[in-house]
C-alpha cells in the first residue's frame, strides 16, 4: 500500500516562484448534477495578477475552488507545476498555493494572531515546529494587512472588513508562490481596498502568481495584468485589460451600456455613462 501511495504522489520542488505554474486542461466542475464548468482550458500567467470577472453565478468561485483542489473535477485535470494537483500531498500543495475563499469560517474564540499562525502550518514539521522564518512571515502579514493593533482581538469580535483583512493576512503568511483570492476586498472600505490591491501588485512584483475574483471592473483593470472574463461557466475572452475591456464585453457580461475612458493617472479603462439595458 505504502509503495502504491508513493508511486501516485508527485513531487513539485520549485525554488523560483516564477517557475511555479498552475493550469487546467479540459476542466469540468459540477455542483451535484449541474454542470457549472465544462471543458475549460486555462493557465495563470506566471508572476502576474489575473482578475477573474463576470456576472453572479457564472462560475468564478467554482473555477477558483477547482484550481485550488477544493473542488474535485468531474473531468479534465488541474496541473500544479505540471503534476495533477489531486496526486500531490495536501501539505505540499499548501506550500505552493494559498486560497482565500469567499466564505471563511474559523474555530470559535480564535484570535487574529492565532488565525495567521495557521498560515505557517505547511512550513512546519514534527522536528521543527516554530522558527524565525515563521515569526518574520507573521510580522510581515500583520503589517501588510494593517492588523498590528488588532492582533490580540478575537476574530469574532471584529467588523466584516477587519475580519477579511485577517484572512488575507493568513494567506500572505502562508508565503506561497501562488495566491488565489475570491473577492478579497468585498467588505473593505476604499482606503483598505486600495491598500490590499497595492499589496497584491507588490506581491506579484516579488514573483508571485495571483488570481483574484473581482466585481469592480475599474479596479480589475487597474490592478490586474490579465483579465479572464467569464459567462455561463465559460471563458469568453482573456488578455490585458486594455485589449479585453470593451463596451461590447461590458454589455455582454452585465447587460449594461457604458462608455470607456482612460484613467488619466494610470491609463486603465474606467466606465462612465452607465445605463442598464437589460432587466
Ligand atoms: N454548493 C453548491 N451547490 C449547488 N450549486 C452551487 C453551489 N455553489 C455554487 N452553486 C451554483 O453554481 C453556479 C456558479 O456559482 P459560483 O459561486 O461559482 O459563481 P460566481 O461566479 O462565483 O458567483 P458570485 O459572483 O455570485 O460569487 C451558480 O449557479 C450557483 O448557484
Amino acid at each position: 500500500m505504502a509503495s502504491i501511495m508513493q508511486k501516485n504522489k508527485q513531487t513539485l520542488l520549485q525554488t523560483d516562484p516564477l517557475d511555479t505554474s498552475l493550469s487546467a486542461n479540459n476542466l469540468s466542475l459540477k455542483h451535484g448534477k449541474a454542470h457549472i464548468i465544462d471543458n475549460l482550458d486555462v493557465a495563470l500567467p506566471a508572476g502576474k495578477v489575473t482578475a477573474i470577472v463576470g456576472p453572479n453565478g457564472c462560475g468564478k468561485s467554482t473555477l477558483l475552488n477547482g484550481l485550488s483542489r477544493v473542488h474535485m473535477p468531474s473531468g479534465g485535470e488541474v496541473l500544479l507545476n505540471g503534476n495533477n494537483i489531486h496526486r500531490v500531498p495536501s501539505k505540499e500543495v499548501a506550500r505552493y498555493l494559498a486560497l482565500l475563499p469567499q466564505d471563511t469560517s474559523a474555530p470559535d474564540g480564535i484570535s487574529v494572531a492565532e488565525l495567521i499562525r495557521f498560515g505557517r502550518h505547511p512550513h512546519q514539521s514534527l522536528m521543527q515546529q516554530w522558527a524565525m522564518d515563521d515569526q518574520q512571515a507573521i510580522a510581515y502579514a500583520l503589517a501588510a494587512a494593517d492588523l498590528n493593533e488588532l492582533k490580540d482581538r478575537q476574530l469574532d469580535t471584529l467588523s466584516g472588513g477587519q475580519r477579511q483583512r485577517a484572512w488575507i493576512a493568513m494567506s500572505i503568511a502562508q508565503e506561497t508562490p501562488l495566491l488565489l483570492l475570491d473577492e478579497p476586498t468585498s467588505a473593505l472600505d476604499l482606503g483598505h481596498q486600495i491598500e490590499v490591491f497595492e499589496l497584491i501588485r507588490h506581491l506579484s512584483q516579488e514573483g508571485k502568481t495571483i488570481a483574484m475574483v473581482v466585481h469592480d471592473l475599474p479596479s480589475a483593470c487597474r490592478y490586474a495584468d490579465h483579465i479572464i472574463a467569464m459567462k455561463g461557466g465559460k471563458i469568453i475572452t482573456q488578455g490585458p485589460p486594455k485589449d479585453v475591456m470593451t463596451k461590447a464585453l461590458v454589455r455582454e457580461l452585465y447587460g449594461i451600456e457604458c462608455d470607456l475612458i482612460e484613467d488619466p493617472m494610470t491609463g486603465s479603462p474606467i466606465l462612465i455613462n452607465i445605463k442598464r439595458v437589460k432587466a
